[in-house]
C-alpha cells in the first residue's frame, strides 16, 4: 500500500512509524523538520523554557531548605535569568529532538521530503520544493496532519520585536520588563508562569472570570492564587481588541476601552487548524467553518482515501491525541485492529507551578451527568513527601462511579502532576475500580501515596 503523509508533527511522524512497521510504502512531506510545530515551536521549547522557570523557583526556596551561598547570602537575592542562554538551550533542544525523530523515522525506510504539499485530487499530491521545483506523487491513502497556527488579531500581527506568538518567542533575547500575555488558556498560563518566575512584571489578560476556563475550577483557583502571590496582575473579563506599538513598548486596548501598558505583548488566544492551501476542495474533503477537517474515531474524513489527524481536525489540540489519531488512521487504512479514539480518557497537563494534570471526567461533566459520582479531594499539604519538599499548594482529586467504584477521572495539582496522573489514566482507560487502585502498592513517602488514600476513601464511600 502506498501512503503519503502531509505534515511531520506527532500526528504525521507517529503515523509514518506505524505504517512503515506494517510494510507500507510511506512518503512523509513536511515543510519543516520532523516533530513539526510540536517539537520546533510549541510543546518542546515551551516545556524546556519552563524548566528554567522551575530552577528559579528552587532558588526561592533554597534559604528555607538551608541551602545558601558562601558567606550566608540568600540565593534568591543573587539570582538572575540569562535569556540568551535560556533560549539557546531551548532552541538547541528542539532542533536536536527534531533531528533524532528524523533519524528514527528515516531508519524505518520512510521517504522524508522537506517541501510544501497539497492535494490535486483524493489520491494525488503535489510536492513543491523551496526553489519552486514541483512534481506529483500518487497514493492509495493520504493522511493530512498539517497542525495549526497561532491566532492573532487582525492588524496586530507579530513582529518578533515587541509583539509575539509562540512562533517568534524564541528570538526574544532579553527579559521583557513588562510582558502582557493575552489569553489565559494553557498557552497563556504556561508562558505567564515562566516569565513571572524569570522576573518580568506580567499582566495576564483573561477573557473569563477565572483563568484556565476549560480546567477543573479548583485547580484554576490554585494557579490564580499562585500567580497573584507572585505579583502577576490578572485583568479578568477583558478581551484584547487592538495593539499600539511605540518606540519603548506596546499598549493593548481591551474591548472595554481600557489600555494595558507593557514593553512586550504575547498572543495566546488559540490555534487555527492549518487547512488552508491544501487543495481540500479539489479533493472533496469537508472543512468546517472553523477551518477544521472533521474525522471519525479512526481518523477518516468524508473521502474514503483521505484521513486526517492532529490539530487540523480541530479536536483536542494535544501532541498525544495527534499521535494517537495518526496511528489509528494507519492501523485502520492497513486493515489492522484499531480501538476508536476515546476523548473521555485523554490525560493532559498544564505546566504551571504547581502543574495541573487531568484525565477523564471533569467537574463540569459530573455536574451534567446522570450517573451518580463520588469525589474525594485531598490537599497536597497533608502528604508527608509534599511536606518534605515544601509543596503546600494543590490537591489530588479522584472521581468514581457510586456503587461500582469505577474510576471515571481525576485531577492532580502538584509538582510533577504530569507524571502522577499516569496511574489515574491507566485506571480510566482500563475501567479499573477504586479497589484496584487502592490495593496496589505505592512508595512511602511519595505524593502518589495520596492517590492511593483517595482511592481508599472512595472505597468506603461507594
Ligand atoms: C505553546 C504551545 C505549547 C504546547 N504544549 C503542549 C504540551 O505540552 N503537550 C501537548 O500535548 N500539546 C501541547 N501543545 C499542542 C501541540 O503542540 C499540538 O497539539 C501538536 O503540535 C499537534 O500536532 P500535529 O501533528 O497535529 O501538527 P504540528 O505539530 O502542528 O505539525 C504539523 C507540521 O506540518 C507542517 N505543514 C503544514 N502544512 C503543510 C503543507 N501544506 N505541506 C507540508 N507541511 C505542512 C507544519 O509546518 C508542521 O511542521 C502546545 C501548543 C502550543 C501552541
Ligand atoms: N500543556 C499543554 O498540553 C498545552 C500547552 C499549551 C497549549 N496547549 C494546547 O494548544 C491549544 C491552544 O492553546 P491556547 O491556550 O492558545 O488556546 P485556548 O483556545 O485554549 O485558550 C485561548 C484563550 O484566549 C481567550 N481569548 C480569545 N480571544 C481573546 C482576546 N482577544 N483577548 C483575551 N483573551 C482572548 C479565549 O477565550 C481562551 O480562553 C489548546 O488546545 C491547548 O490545549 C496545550
Amino acid at each position: 500500500m502506498r501512503i503519503v503523509i502531509i505534515g511531520g508533527g506527532p500526528g504525521g511522524y507517529e503515523a509514518a512509524l506505524v505504517a512503515a512497521e506494517h510494510g507500507a510504502d510511506v512518503t512523509l512531506i513536511s515543510r519543516e523538520g520532523l516533530g513539526g510545530n510540536s517539537v520546533l515551536w510549541d510543546c518542546v521549547p515551551s516545556k524546556a523554557l519552563i524548566v528554567s522557570a522551575e530552577a528559579m523557583g528552587w532558588m526561592q526556596s533554597a534559604k528555607r531548605l538551608g541551602v545558601r551561598l558562601e558567606g550566608g547570602h540568600d540565593l534568591a537575592t543573587r539570582t538572575e535569568i540569562d535569556m540568551n542562554a535560556v533560549m539557546d538551550r531551548v532552541q538547541g533542544l528542539a532542533f536536536n529532538q527534531s533531528a533524532d525523530i528524523s533519524k528514527k523515522v528515516g531508519r524505518t525506510g520512510v521517504e522524508i521530503i522537506e517541501a510544501e504539499a497539497r492535494l490535486l485530487d483524493p489520491q494525488t499530491v503535489e510536492v513543491e520544493h523551496r526553489g519552486g521545483r514541483s512534481y506529483r506523487v500518487s497514493a492509495d491513502i493520504v493522511l493530512i496532519a498539517t497542525g495549526s497556527n497561532p491566532r492573532t488579531l487582525p492588524g496586530c500581527e507579530p513582529d518578533g520585536d515587541r509583539v509575539f506568538t509562540s512562533r517568534e518567542l524564541y528570538d526574544l533575547r532579553e527579559l521583557p520588563e513588562r510582558l502582557i500575555v493575552i489569553g489565559s488558556g494553557a498557552t497563556g498560563a504556561e508562558y505567564a508562569h515562566a516569565f513571572a518566575r524569570f522576573g518580568s512584571e506580567v499582566h495576564l489578560i483573561s477573557s473569563r472570570d477565572q483563568i484556565l476556563p476549560s480546567e477543573d475550577p479548583d485547580a484554576a483557583a490554585v494557579i490564580e492564587d499562585s500567580f497573584e502571590r507572585w505579583g502577576m496582575v490578572i485583568h479578568r473579563r477583558k478581551r484584547a481588541a487592538d495593539i499600539e506599538r511605540g518606540a519603548d513598548g506596546v499598549r493593548v486596548e481591551t474591548t472595554e476601552g481600557e489600555w494595558v501598558e507593557g514593553t512586550h505583548a504575547l498572543f495566546c488566544i488559540g490555534q487555527i487548524p492549518a487547512s488552508g492551501g491544501l487543495g481540500l476542495a479539489a479533493a472533496g474533503v469537508h472543512v468546517t467553518d472553523r477551518d477544521a477537517i472533521p474525522v471519525d474515531g479512526v481518523s477518516r474524513t468524508n473521502v474514503p482515501t483521505v484521513y486526517a489527524a492532529g490539530d487540523v481536525t480541530g479536536s483536542m489540540m494535544l501532541a498525544s491525541t495527534a499521535a494517537m489519531q495518526g496511528r489509528n488512521a494507519m492501523w485502520h487504512a492497513l486493515g489492522q485492529a484499531v480501538t476508536p479514539f476515546r476523548d473521555d480518557a485523554v490525560a493532559k497537563c498544564i505546566f504551571t507551578e504547581p502543574e495541573v494534570a487531568t484525565v477523564g471526567m471533569t467537574a463540569e461533566d459530573i455536574a451534567q451527568s446522570q450517573v451518580p459520582v463520588r469525589t474525594v479531594s485531598l490537599p497536597i499539604a497533608r502528604n508527608p513527601r509534599a511536606k518534605m519538599r515544601e509543596l503546600s499548594e494543590g490537591f489530588i482529586k479522584l472521581h468514581a462511579m457510586a456503587g461500582s467504584g469505577l474510576v471515571l477521572g481525576g485531577a492532580v495539582v502538584s509538582a510533577q502532576a504530569s507524571d502522577l496522573i499516569a496511574p489515574v489514566s491507566v485506571a480510566v482507560h482500563n475501567r479499573l475500580s477504586v479497589q484496584q487502585l487502592a490495593y496496589a502498592f505505592t512508595v512511602y513517602p511519595s505524593i502518589s501515596g495520596s492517590l492511593q488514600e483517595a482511592a481508599r476513601q472512595l472505597m468506603d464511600r461507594a
